[in-house]
């Protein structure tokens, strides 16, 4: 679960958030729009820990992450993906996905590896194995030997993609995922979103595929939340309809 509560960020005069609060319940999608300048991208950073709020409080799973960095915070099972996907171009894709499983260890490290340690050998097969099964659920397992630098932006997408579904998060944020995607790749995309049981807060620019791929829509303007629904009542809005058409 991702929850702030009374969040407000201040960059000198400017309010990029004034009391924003926002509760996404464990396994929901839940999509943020607005228009250019609206605090999308601050409140993203937010959750993740790039920026601390100048007032409120960020809890995961009912824990104050508030004052913890990004790096504690995808230690408790939050994953990320970028507006520019972030990919080891000089890596496979099998071997992007498998640096996301090495982290935790458990494959015995250096010492396993100059016995041949069988136990070793056995981790290194199920990570494989757990890796290509992600690629496949993505649509990308035929790119497994490619290296990432060489692929269309589109499939380096799904690559992070995989990189960040490769151990299960508890937490998904993704940021403009959509962006690079045609629309059959935007397809796909949706459709292993909704497989998810991760809780998941996505920004995106393409309110359409925030409408079709999200349960939820939280509506961002000036820094305020002017609505929060299902698509089909925020759609209809009137404040939503006059924030987007000026
Ligand atoms: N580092 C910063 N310094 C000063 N002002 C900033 C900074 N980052 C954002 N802002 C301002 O805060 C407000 C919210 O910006 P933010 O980037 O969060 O909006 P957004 O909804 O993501 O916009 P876009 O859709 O254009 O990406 C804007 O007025 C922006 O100019």
């Amino acid at each position: 679960m991702i929850e702030v509560r009374d969040v407000g960020v201040r960059f000198g005069g400017v309010r990029a958030l004034s009391d924003v609060g926002l509760a996404v319940p464990r396994g929901q999608t839940c999509g943020v729009i607005g228009p250019n300048g609206a605090g999308k991208t601050t409140l993203f950073d937010v959750v993740t820990g790039l920026r601390r709020p100048t007032t409120g409080t960020v809890l995961l799973d009912g824990r104050d992450v508030t004052g913890l960095s990004a790096v504690r915070r995808s230690r408790m099972g939050l994953r990320r993906t970028f507006q520019r996907p972030q990919v080891f171009g000089r890596l496979t894709v099998l071997d992007n996905v498998l640096t996301a499983l090495e982290w935790r260890g458990g494959g015995g490290g250096l010492a396993a590896d100059l016995v041949g340690w069988r136990g070793r050998r056995r981790v290194e097969r199920e990570r494989r194995d757990r890796a290509r099964a992600v690629l496949d659920r993505c649509g990308i397992v035929d790119l497994a030997g490619s290296y990432a630098a060489d692929l269309p932006i589109g499939r380096r997408r799904m690559v992070e993609l995989a990189r960040a579904l490769a151990d299960d998060p508890a937490v998904l944020l993704l940021d403009e995922p959509t962006s690079g995607l045609d629309e059959e790749q935007a397809a796909l995309f949706a459709s292993v979103v909704a497989s998810l049981d991760a809780t998941v807060l996505l920004v995106e620019h393409d309110v359409g595929f925030v409408m079709a791929a999200c349960e939820r829509v939280v509506v961002l303007d000036l820094g305020k939340v002017i609505a929060d629904g299902p698509p089909d009542r925020v759609r209809e809005d009137p404040v939503v309809r006059a924030a987007y058409l000026g």
